[in-house]
């Protein structure tokens, strides 16, 4: 039987301005690709072999377990089944993995594309077949317990010996020992090894290594590596994240991955065209992190605003019924902003994922050029997602008051997964100041009347008019761009400035980067910003885009711009570029776009067409039968599976036969 709809959600359907098919239909790239998605997405909701109890409710070691055999089945099963383009199974992996990742995550997110990146044709001949077959499981070892970030300071070293023509791997101190590679702890018997290159007592910096850890027969660690589980984590239970030290390993010369750069048998090294081509595969991951932190926002946005039409609270007035929580300007104000925040990551993380794929290509045919755009964009762009995913995560769970504390609001465990995506890959401030690195470099090429291209082409010649009097629009699209564009630039300029000033105050470089690097993170937040407004105002030019959804679209756009420049109103005050009556003016322009969007954010959200199964959340449910559904699934809670639990037994009922005794 059928469920009947929450009749709120059903009216909160009736009443929007669009058809919500368009905007599906949009943000996949076409209605074939919808179909396909829905496709694949139903045959792995519906295949038994992925029914289990909720995650929820059970030990880290039952998680690991049953995500390990889910993961097992998974790629088994896209083989027969041929889901083979990279689409298609991201599409078909969502449905299977739900907000959660498995034990050989890092194989196909990272060890792959890492053979695939920096191994030569035939290291790909010798590897990539068993890799591909999981013949072989690997994970990425970089990170060690001393040193994540400062990826050049790492320990690990592979000490070439020419007499065998091998390299010898050694942790040598108790920090060298590697540290958090996911899947490494139980799962994996091979890694990509990242470490320091020696060649007859010299470093050549850090190299990728494929290294066997564990016995292809009986999985055990192989001579000289120890290795196992790193513990429980804040989320990401399901993983088996490791601890890596290794004793005088020996492994073959052909190990080194050596597409860019080469030990010949007597020792000669060959070095590659840039070193930081070793650094691919974190680039290749950072740039899809866009994208996953839109997906992850839309998803917790998804959940509050049907949960927020579903809930009813308080009398707005007095002998009125309750309204439901939506109607409440300060929770649409906890909500909208990040509603348009997820389409905002969405499209941008599209255009990140299309440039990559544009560099990638042109850095494989050896034009390197490419390199330093694309990992200033990505890094900037990572570090940005990632952080307003996490912050409006949690205003989500928040909007949904004590419901949203539980696990059956499917919010927690959406934000203890994602939210390494701040840390993991690179930390945000770290990101930060590598995308202002580049902007101080591209800066001062633009002083110096180089013509600047790419994201930061805006540096060139720019000319930072004060524009106080002027009257403006501001929800015009292009008027919001130029605001934003100027604050970049304003603040990159400064932050040149302020570095220039600390070394003629006599800092030297390292010195006065420390001391202006509040100042130069901002800029690269200012920057990315700009770059996110743009393409989301860019992708609303589409002349396909059908005049509902462009209405609809645009306002989101707009409230993005406008919820932005006013939370940063500072920047944009600060130089007189708008006045306060701007900015009043964007506040009044906020409420207003708000009171527009509210007859549509159910239509809104339900556009990101993420089915129950994937959303994993009862608040969030389609139908909106939010109260049954709770109390069947706390029924079905452990502790519920008897009356009367065997602690009673244990402890509670001597202890209060013991105070009765005493009565
Ligand atoms: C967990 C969930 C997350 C969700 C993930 C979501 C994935 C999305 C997919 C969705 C599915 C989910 C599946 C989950 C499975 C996957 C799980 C993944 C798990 C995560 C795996 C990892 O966590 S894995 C380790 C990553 N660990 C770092 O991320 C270290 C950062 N640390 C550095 O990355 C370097 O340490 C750092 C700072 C650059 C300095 O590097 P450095 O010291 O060598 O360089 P310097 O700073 O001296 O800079 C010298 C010059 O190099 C330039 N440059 C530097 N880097 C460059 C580069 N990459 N390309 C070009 N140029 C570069 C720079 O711009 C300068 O250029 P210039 O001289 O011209 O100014
Ligand atoms: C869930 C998860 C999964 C992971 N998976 C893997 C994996 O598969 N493989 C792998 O190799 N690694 C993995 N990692 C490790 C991850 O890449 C690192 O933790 C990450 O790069 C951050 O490095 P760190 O831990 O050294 O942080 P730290 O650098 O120690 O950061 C601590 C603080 O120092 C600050 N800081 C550090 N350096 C600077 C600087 N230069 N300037 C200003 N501030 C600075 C940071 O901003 C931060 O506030 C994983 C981590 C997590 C959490």
């Amino acid at each position: 039987m059928v469920a009947k709809m929450n009749p709120d959600l059903k009216k909160e359907r009736e009443n929007a301005s669009f058809d919500p098919e368009k905007i599906t239909n949009f943000l996949y790239g076409g209605q074939e690709s919808v179909k396909r998605k829905r496709e694949l997405e139903s045959l792995a909701l519906n295949d038994p072999d992925y029914q289990h109890e909720d995650l929820n409710f059970m030990s880290r070691e039952q998680q690991y377990e049953t995500q390990l055999k889910k993961g097992i089945l998974m790629v088994t099963k896209m083989k027969e089944l041929k889901i083979t383009s990279a689409q298609d199974q991201l599409f078909y992996t969502s449905a299977v993995l739900v907000s959660d990742v498995h034990p050989m995550s890092v194989h196909t997110r990272m060890f792959l594309p890492t053979l695939y990146g920096q191994a030569t044709e035939q290291q790909k001949d010798k590897w990539l077949k068993l890799a591909e077959n999981y013949t072989i499981i690997g994970t990425y070892a970089q990170t060690e317990i001393g040193h994540g970030t400062f990826v050049r300071g790492l320990e690990t070293t592979a000490t070439y010996d020419p007499k065998t023509q091998e390299f010898i791997l050694n942790t040598p101190t108790l920090s060298a020992s590697k540290w958090w590679p996911g899947g490494m702890g139980k799962t994996s018997n091979y890694v990509v090894l990242m470490a320091q290159l020696y060649i007859y007592g010299k470093s050549y910096g850090i190299h990728p290594f494929m290294l066997q850890i564990r016995s292809l027969e009986d999985h055990k660690p192989l001579p000289g590596v120890t290795v196992g589980d790193i513990g429980p984590k804040f989320g990401y239970d399901v993983m088996d994240n490791g601890f890596l030290s290794l004793n005088n390993v020996r492994i073959p010369r052909e190990n080194m991955l050596m597409k860019y750069s080469r030990v010949e048998p007597d020792g000669t090294y060959v070095r590659p065209p840039s070193t930081k081509l070793a650094y691919g595969t974190m680039v290749q991951v950072r740039a899809g992190i866009v994208m996953f932190s839109g997906m992850n926002l839309a998803k917790a946005v998804t959940i509050a605003t049907r949960y927020s039409c579903v809930r009813r609270q308080s009398e707005m007035k007095p002998g009125h019924p309750e309204p439901q929580v939506l109607d409440y300007v300060t929770q649409q104000y906890k909500l909208f902003p990040y509603l348009a925040a997820a389409y905002a990551f969405w499209l941008t993380g599209q255009t990140m994922m299309s440039v990559y794929t544009t560099s990638s290509s042109q850095i494989s045919k050896g034009d390197i050029s490419v390199l330093p755009e694309l990992h200033a964009l990505s890094a900037g762009l990572k570090a940005l997602s990632s952080s307003m995913a996490n912050v409006g995560m949690e205003e989500c769970r928040l909007a949904c008051g004590g419901h949203g504390y539980s696990h059956a609001s499917g919010l927690p465990r959406l934000y203890t997964n994602a939210t390494p995506a701040s840390t993991a890959e690179g930390e945000h401030v770290v990101l930060m100041l590598q995308t202002a690195r580049y902007l101080m470099k591209s800066y001062n090429q633009s002083l110096q009347g180089e013509k600047l291209a790419g994201s930061v082409a805006y540096l060139s010649g720019v000319q930072l008019v004060p524009a106080a009097g002027r009257t403006r629009n501001m929800l015009d699209l292009g008027a919001l761009c130029d605001a934003f564009r100027h604050r970049a630039a304003r603040i990159v300029g400064e932050a040149a400035a302020q570095l220039r000033s600390e070394m003629q105050g006599g800092k030297d470089q390292a010195d006065a980067w420390n001391a202006s690097s509040v100042d130069l993170t901002k800029a690269a937040m200012a920057h990315s910003q700009y770059f996110v407004v743009k393409t989301f105002a860019e992708r609303l030019t589409d002349s396909r885009l059908d005049s509902s959804i462009s209405a609809v679209l645009t306002r989101l756009c707009q409230l993005h711009a406008l919820h932005g420049l006013v939370t940063n109103s500072g920047d944009f005050l600060e130089d007189g570029y708008l006045t306060g009556s701007d900015i009043r003016q964007a506040r009044r322009h906020i409420n207003a776009l708000m009171a527009k969007l509210r007859p549509d954010a159910v239509a809104l959200v339900d556009a990101f067409d993420f089915p129950d199964g994937i959303l994993n959340s009862i608040l969030g449910r389609y139908d909106g039968n939010v109260y049954q559904h709770l109390l069947e699934w706390a029924k079905a809670s452990p502790l519920n599976k008897t009356d009367v639990h065997q602690s009673y037994h244990k402890y509670l009922k001597p202890f209060l036969e013991a105070n009765r005794a005493k009565l």
